[in-house]
């Protein structure tokens, strides 16, 4: 198009917006003049045009439409095989001043920064559509909505953020009514089309920038369109934006699943837990207990938002409205319930591996492996190949009302008070299957202390330990030391009464023959189970160098075929695998410097004091 007419058409998009907001038509304006879309499309968030936009990605080969009887409404996408994950090493924090971003972030001074994305997004999305995404995080008729509005020029980010968050007229409504604020985040594929120049399925650059301003609460991505990266509500602002408003504002952002566990009397405990990406939170929200008589609902997979209720109680609100699941693992026998949604259809599957009748399938979806597939990279695939069919970071995008089990105070704009929070990682030693914290504060140290093995959810290398503190280490927006001491002064005066009980726990550990030491998965309702009853002072423990253990009696093993040594393998407290630890902590907590908060400090000394003494 020539540039003449571009203009024009830019301009009759601006004067037909369904907004007459000044400071969000000067904005988009600004976005358009700088990245040269060839028109700009106002998001509606209407079936009409999620049929019409999925239609059009059909028809340019970005998705695949999956058999309708299987998977109705449903597609398939595949990513270039270089943009497959979160980049946490082209993720960036930019406060003003350097401290503020700490150094579990990536920083560059802001006005530096603005002078690279000047440049890469200049022209970035020429002879392309720019979508405008009104969307909020959480309910729209929450106390004090959280708005944003995405800009992108990927119609596969429009469909998929259709799925994870509440977007559209009525959204862009409200903030135009309240005059309320809202997230500007930015998005580009980096991926312009000369004139005449032909599209691919999966357009990315190999220049990537995941770009957060904390104190103009912005954010900017240019160069993935994947997942995290892409998907501004989710990570970006759910987390590292919402974290930066928490501490302003007093509560808590987290990565956190939140979990209705009802006991065979009927009553009911919410859990939250926070577990690195790809450690279980999607299958312990989903969770189906194998212990007779207790139940499971689903509040939330990925993230929790937590404020003080007016009694004083820690209450948890999850912001989004789809699952952004790990497909490999999540299987009939493993979560059923996953299964049973994502067959309900309105679904985007990315990077999974298809079927010859139209259908999806990854590691673990079935005991039964099909005879033939084409993989992820569009090969041709048999049991006998030796890469996995579907890439280890596919997901299925689904909305989370399709779960049979969602509890019904997942519509509460209130949320749910929170009764427990589980810290969890993926640990093949050291780290017993379940410890009930000593009090808060340890509690506090459990999650600053909080480690894992590396997974294939951002780039790099898989299997290595590293710190985690709350399982936020990729999301925390600001300085990590003033992360944990928020954790510290929001909670101080509400007392441990009103405060939820706090756990560490680990499905991952193996045994000396290299199996899991504990079934995990269903199995995992016994160990809630036994966290509820010691909410309730009914179940017993040992008290050990690092916190409260289950004894083997305490612990509901019915029908489980776990003797007793292998019940302590999976809880053992083992002196030199915590004297290593410990060595650990001390360099993982050297990190912080000045800004460790000196109850941590505490925490820490007391821990190497105890596990000496063993
Ligand atoms: N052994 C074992 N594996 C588990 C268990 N729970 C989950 N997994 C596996 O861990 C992987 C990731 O699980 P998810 O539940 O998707 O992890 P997540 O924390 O939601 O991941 P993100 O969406 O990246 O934040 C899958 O391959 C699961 O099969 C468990 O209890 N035991
Ligand atoms: O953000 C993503 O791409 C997916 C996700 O949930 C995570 O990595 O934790
Ligand atoms: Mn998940």
């Amino acid at each position: 198009m020539a540039d003449n007419a571009t203009q024009a058409s830019i301009s009759d998009d601006l004067s037909n917006a369904p907004t007459k907001s000044k400071r969000i038509l000067d904005w988009v304006k600004g976005v358009a003049e700088l990245t040269k879309p060839d028109r700009i499309y106002w998001v509606d968030g209407s079936a009409e045009e999620n049929d019409r936009l999925t239609q059009e990605m059909v028809d340019s080969g970005t998705l695949i439409r999956l058999n309708d009887e299987k998977f109705p409404n449903s597609f398939a996408a595949f990513s270039d095989p270089a943009d497959v994950a979160r980049v946490e090493s082209r993720t960036f924090i930019c406060s003003e001043d350097e401290k503020d971003s700490g150094f579990t972030n990536n920083w560059m001074a802001p006005a530096e920064m603005m002078e690279n994305l000047n440049r890469v997004f200049d022209g970035s999305m020429r002879g392309r559509t720019m979508y405008v995404i009104p969307f909020v995080m959480g309910h729209l008729d929450a106390e004090d909505p959280k708005f944003g509005i995405e800009i992108t020029d990927s119609p596969y980010v429009v469909a998929s953020m259709r799925i994870m968050a509440k977007i559209g007229s009525d959204v862009l409504a409200k903030i135009d009514e309240t005059d309320a604020f809202f997230v500007p985040a930015i998005h580009s594929v980096g991926y312009p089309l000369a004139e005449g120049q032909e599209d691919v399925p999966w357009p990315c650059n190999d220049e990537k920038w995941i770009v957060h301003f904390p104190e103009d609460r912005s954010i900017w991505s240019y160069g993935s369109g994947y997942g995290g990266n892409a998907l501004l509500g989710k990570k970006a602002y759910a987390l590292r934006i919402a974290s930066v408003m928490a501490q302003d504002e007093g509560w808590l952002a987290e990565h956190m699943l939140i979990l209705k566990l009802i006991s065979p009397e009927g009553k009911a405990y919410h859990i939250a837990g926070a577990f690195p990406s790809a450690c279980g939170k999607t299958n312990l929200a989903l969770l189906d207990p194998t212990i007779e008589g207790w139940k499971a609902e689903t509040l939330g997979d990925d993230i929790n938002w937590m404020r003080f209720g007016k009694d004083g109680e820690l209450r948890g609100v999850n912001p989004e409205y789809g699952l952004f699941g790990v497909a490999p693992g999540t299987g009939w026998s493993t979560n059923p319930n996953a299964m049973r949604a994502i067959e309900k259809g309105n679904s985007i599957f990315t990077n999974v591996a298809l079927t010859e009748d139209g259908g999806v399938w990854w590691e673990g979806m079935t005991d039964e492996v099909p005879a033939k597939l084409t993989d992820w990279r569009g090969n041709e695939w048999t049991p006998e190949s030796d890469t996995p069919a579907a890439h280890p970071n596919s997901r299925f995008c689904t909305p989370i009302d399709q779960l049979d089990m969602l509890a019904e105070e997942y519509y509460d704009p209130q949320g749910v008070k929170i009764d427990a929070i589980l810290f969890g990682g993926r640990r093949k030693t050291t780290i017993p299957l379940v410890t009930q914290s000593r009090d808060w504060q340890h509690g506090i140290f459990f999650g600053s202390t909080l480690s894992s093995e590396t997974t294939a959810a951002a780039e790099g290398a898989v299997g290595n330990v590293r710190r985690d503190p709350m399982a936020m280490l990729p999301f925390i927006g600001y300085n990590a030391g003033d992360y944990l001491n928020h954790w510290d002064t929001v909670t101080k005066d509400h007392g441990e009464a009103n405060l939820p009980k706090i756990f560490l726990v680990n499905w991952f550990r193996r045994t000396a023959d290299g199996g899991f030491a504990w079934p995990g998965f269903g199995d995992n309702s016994r160990v809630l189970k036994w966290a509820v009853e010691r909410i309730e002072g009914t179940a017993d423990a040992n008290e050990t160098a690092v916190g409260f253990v289950p004894t083997y009696e305490s612990m509901d093993l019915t029908g489980l075929d776990m003797t007793e040594e292998q019940f302590a393998e999976a809880i053992a407290v083992d002196k030199d695998e915590w004297l290593a630890e410990i060595e650990k902590i001390k360099v993982w907590y050297d990190n912080f410097g000045e800004e460790l908060p000196a109850s941590m400090a505490q925490q820490f000394e007391e821990l190497k004091n105890r596990v000496n003494a063993l």
